[in-house]
């Protein structure tokens, strides 16, 4: 876990004092044994198709790999959802090091970054910016990254970061498909109510967090490190890195987990 108070490492964007009602804003620090067992949780039901994978664009916060969701190709489904989820991007936040980078913590530890796939509720809505102001709206699934051993799925990402060092760039990228960044396990996984971590903040978000975390190398992650938050055009290159967002009170929320 981070030795600095994590209030000491400034969050890219101010943050609005208090979301309009914001009693389940993300991203949250579970606690294992204040989380509830849910027999009734199923196994989720994921299915990627890396023939909807389009690009790669840094939109100056992250770097996006977005998925043509126009249809029902790239699903999510079971677990705690209701309905089918159609994945549209994923994302990570990470650290300047190896110490914190993660949004969410379990009991307090912090890895050096989070994945994030972000999925909209197609049975609901017809698009994701529709999706985005509705309670049921989306899920995103979170998995945590640590450094260890090089991933080999996720080198052909690593080796296409350099096309979008700056804000506002985008390359091609297709063919991935993005269950290769899943643990083995995915039916290991809590699950709460939550918002989107940078604006709009909206708390549209079914959250499942992996227990388990992949492992990806020290220079891997310090690819990721290697992006700037700004556009080439600006005079003051800043690294892109600590694009987290400061941890939100639960307020009564309960944590599900779907194993004990
Ligand atoms: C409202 C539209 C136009 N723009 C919304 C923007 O794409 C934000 O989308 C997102 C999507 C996911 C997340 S996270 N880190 O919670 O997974 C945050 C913002
Ligand atoms: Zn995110």
């Amino acid at each position: 876990s981070s030795k600095l108070a994590l209030s000491q490492v400034h969050p890219m964007w101010q943050e609005p004092l208090a979301v309009p009602g914001g009693d389940r804003q993300s991203p949250v620090d579970i606690v294992v044994r204040e989380s509830i067992f849910d027999p009734q949780l199923r196994p989720l039901k994921v299915q990627y198709d890396p023939r909807t994978c389009q690009q790669i664009w840094n939109n100056g916060y992250s770097f996006l790999v977005e998925y043509d969701d126009t249809t029902d190709k790239s699903t999510l489904k079971g677990g705690p959802l209701e309905d089918q989820f159609r994945l549209c991007q994923f994302h990570f936040h990470w650290g300047e090091n190896n110490t914190w980078g993660s949004e969410h913590s379990i009991d307090r530890r912090l890895y050096p970054a989070e994945l994030h796939l972000v999925h909209w509720n197609s049975d609901k809505y017809s698009l994701f910016e529709e999706s985005v102001i509705e309670e049921n709206g989306l899920a995103v699934i979170a998995v945590f990254l640590k450094v260890g051993k090089r991933h080999e799925g996720l080198q052909k990402l690593v080796d296409a970061l350099p096309a979008v060092r700056h804000k506002d760039s985008v390359v091609e990228f297709t063919k991935f498909d993005p269950a290769c960044l899943l643990p083995e396990n995915i039916n290991d996984y809590w699950t709460y109510a939550g918002s989107l971590t940078t604006p709009p903040l909206t708390e549209a978000v079914t959250w499942i967090v992996m227990k388990q975390h992949i492992e990806v190398s020290h220079d891997q992650l310090a690819v990721f490190r290697s992006l700037l938050f700004t556009s080439a055009e600006e005079q003051l290159q800043r690294s892109m890195v600590n694009n987290f967002r400061v941890q939100q009170a639960l307020k009564g929320r309960t944590v599900r987990s779907s194993f004990t």
